[in-house]
């Protein structure tokens, strides 16, 4: 097994001895700088090996740049007994952070979409979903991208995506107001251009 210290490789498919990602020397040092800027000792035993559990943990943050996740819809399925009705996977937990602050954001998506010819096997929408949200977002892009991404991928005759989330940055800092929710929708097709489908999709996501 080839052994890579901390500061060798940027790849990120090679692991060190002890099976982790390798943390570039550079990385770590970004944290440390962190840390000591928030007022500790990057130096103290409990802290020496914090930037790189940091730095792999925001690799694991951010893993959807790895993803392309338009892929997770390639694969179809054509008998489904002539369904043609609206189908939603309801109240999706999903962890992002936004990208002004990278605190988390938390929340729960509501993805739908009335399906022209085929389906998408059901967990492809939570796929995509967080595809995008392992990323530094804004709810609005995060809300658009998923939307966008099972409109091209799907051709269905409407999608409509809801989430409702809420933004450590409001709620551990700044402002300092928990307990308040963002909610962001993207209606497309039949969702956008018919009063009676919008309705009824809100209504089975338990929006109205
Ligand atoms: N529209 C939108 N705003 C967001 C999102 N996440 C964080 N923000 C906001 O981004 C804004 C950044 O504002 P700035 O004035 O540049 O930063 P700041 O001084 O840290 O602002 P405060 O958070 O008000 O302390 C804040 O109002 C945040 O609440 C998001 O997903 N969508
Ligand atoms: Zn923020």
């Amino acid at each position: 097994m080839t052994t890579i210290e901390s500061g060798e490789p940027e790849d990120g498919d090679l692991m060190a001895s002890d099976g982790k990602l390798p943390v570039p020397d550079h990385v770590a040092a970004a944290i440390r700088t962190l840390i000591e800027w928030a007022g500790d000792d990057p130096a103290r035993e409990g802290l020496v090996d914090t930037p790189k559990r940091v730095a792999r943990a925001w690799k694991e943050y951010c893993s959807g740049y790895g993803d392309d996740p338009g892929i997770h819809l390639s694969r179809v399925f054509e008998e489904v007994g002539g369904y043609d009705e609206i189908v939603l996977l309801k109240d999706i937990p999903f962890q992002s952070h936004c990208e002004h602050h990278m605190a988390p954001i938390i929340g729960r998506a509501h993805i739908a979409y009335l399906p022209r010819n085929h389906v998408v096997g059901i967990s492809k929408l939570a796929r995509v979903l967080h595809g995008f949200a392992r990323r530094l977002q804004v709810q609005e892009r995060l809300t658009a991208e998923v939307a966008d991404c099972i409109w091209n991928g799907l051709n269905p005759h409407g999608v409509a995506v809801v989430i409702e989330a809420s933004h450590a940055c409001m709620t551990a800092r700044g402002v300092r107001t928990p307990g308040v929710a963002m909610v962001t929708s993207r209606m497309m097709g039949v969702f956008r251009d018919d009063d009676r489908s919008r309705k009824e999709v809100l209504s089975l996501m338990g929006l109205s």
